[in-house]
């Protein structure tokens, strides 16, 4: 070998630092421009609020160790939803835009302040959270923390969280989400499709009308959406002989493995978990729709079904949940934002990749009827084919073999 080739072998002693060095001075470069200048894919990562003082830090989590009575069958419930107007028209009256996310699912209204409602309109909101399965609010002034916790309470009894983190500040009918830069790395250890879920199905009498408002969270384009997925449209995704044979069955919701991920964490089970049958298609009271109740996060079998039969199912309505977009809504934070859905008939995930951005937001939640399947019930589908004298949509498959441009 040539000794030219040799000399270029000494090099790589050095290399190392050199690149080292000129990465060094190349990030600084960066980082100095970023600070005058938006830099795509970089400037988000910059703006990280520190740590500390921290605004909301009585809203930051806690873990006392409780011990809660077990939640009794039979907690009165009446829909709000009922009570409300066919148009909105009290809730709409001073909104000033009202649009529709998809066909499906998820409605903003803008204008509107929640701490301002009466009741009429509390009931309207209920009425359109039912039909719509979640409804945005943006610009929020004045929703404190009693002002979200007085909504929730007029739509039912507050759910109490057995598990999750508790606000430092003793409420315990809130439930904190909270992700620092400090937090394990969600993404890589959620991917969305394990943790699409329904909130806490596996009560006896699970949520229906539940709201998160946003107390910090990354700047605009850093991240961090809520994506949420119809239940109403899941059913009607499926073929009628699909409908029917669901409709007979029993799914088990569980808490266990919630309250097994605490222990293993070292944090209290506050409440022990307990194992519930629901019906698989449920009825919502307010709009007499059936939905698929079911949510990847919590269902672990159905009665009577075998393991493998159960297991091909659930993988199947897992993937119409995360994998169709027509029948999801997805919604970007900003400060002032509020989302309110009907736990009965949607599935909802956070999406990761924020850090280093602190992500916290509070969550209430009132609890609803005992899921029940009423059989002269109609689909949203059904419904709307009706009403809008539209083709039944086509299931055979047939009109799908042109779209594959
Ligand atoms: O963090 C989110 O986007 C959703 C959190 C959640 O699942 C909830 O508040 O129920
Ligand atoms: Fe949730």
């Amino acid at each position: 070998m040539a000794p030219s080739a040799f000399k270029a072998e000494e090099t790589p002693a050095t290399t190392p630092s050199i690149i080292a060095e000129k990465l060094k001075s190349t990030t600084i470069d960066i980082k100095e421009k970023a600070k005058t200048t938006f830099i795509p894919g970089f400037t988000n990562y910059l703006n990280a609020a520190p740590d500390e003082p921290y605004e909301w830090e009585q809203f930051t989590p806690a873990f006392p160790d409780l011990k809660w009575d077990p939640i009794q069958p039979g907690i009165p419930y009446e829909d709000k939803g009922l009570l409300g107007d066919p148009t909105y028209s009290r809730l709409l009256e001073g909104a000033t835009e009202v649009f529709d996310y998809t066909q499906k699912i998820g409605t903003e209204v803008r204008g509107v302040q929640l701490k301002d409602l009466t009741d009429d309109q509390k009931n309207d909101l209920a009425r359109l959270l039912a039909y719509r399965g979640v409804v945005f609010f943006r610009d929020q002034e004045g929703f404190d923390i009693d002002t979200q916790l007085a909504l929730g309470r007029y739509w039912g009894k507050l759910h109490k969280h057995a598990t999750t983190m508790l606000p430092k500040n003793g409420l315990e009918e809130v439930h904190v989400v909270h992700t620092t830069k400090n937090s394990k790395n969600q993404t890589a250890l959620f991917t969305s499709s394990y943790l699409w879920h329904s909130d806490v199905t596996y009560e006896i009498q699970p949520p229906s009308y539940t709201s998160l408002a946003v107390l910090a969270g990354p700047p605009r384009g850093g991240g961090g959406d809520t994506i949420w997925s119809s239940n109403y449209a899941l059913y009607d995704l499926l073929s009628p002989s699909m409908q029917k044979y669901l409709e007979g069955l029993t799914a088990l919701h569980s808490a266990e493995e919630q309250a097994q991920g605490s222990r293993n964490d070292g944090r209290p089970v506050r409440r022990e978990p307990v194992v519930t049958e629901h019906p698989l298609v449920r009825t919502n009271p307010v709009t007499g729709w059936k939905g698929v109740f079911f949510n990847p996060g919590f269902v672990k079998g159905f009665v009577g079904v075998p393991k493998l039969e159960y297991e091909y199912i659930y993988r199947y309505l897992t993937e119409l949940i995360t994998s169709s977009p027509e029948i999801q809504a997805r919604f970007t934070w900003e400060k002032g934002s509020v989302a309110i859905w009907d736990n009965r008939v949607t599935n909802h995930t956070p999406s990761y990749g924020f850090a280093p951005h602190r992500r916290h937001g509070v969550r209430v939640a009132a609890t609803a009827e005992k899921p029940y399947l009423d059989p002269n019930s109609v689909s949203q589908d059904e419904e709307l084919d009706a009403l809008l004298g539209r083709q039944p949509t086509n299931k055979d498959g047939s009109l799908i073999s042109n779209y594959n441009d």
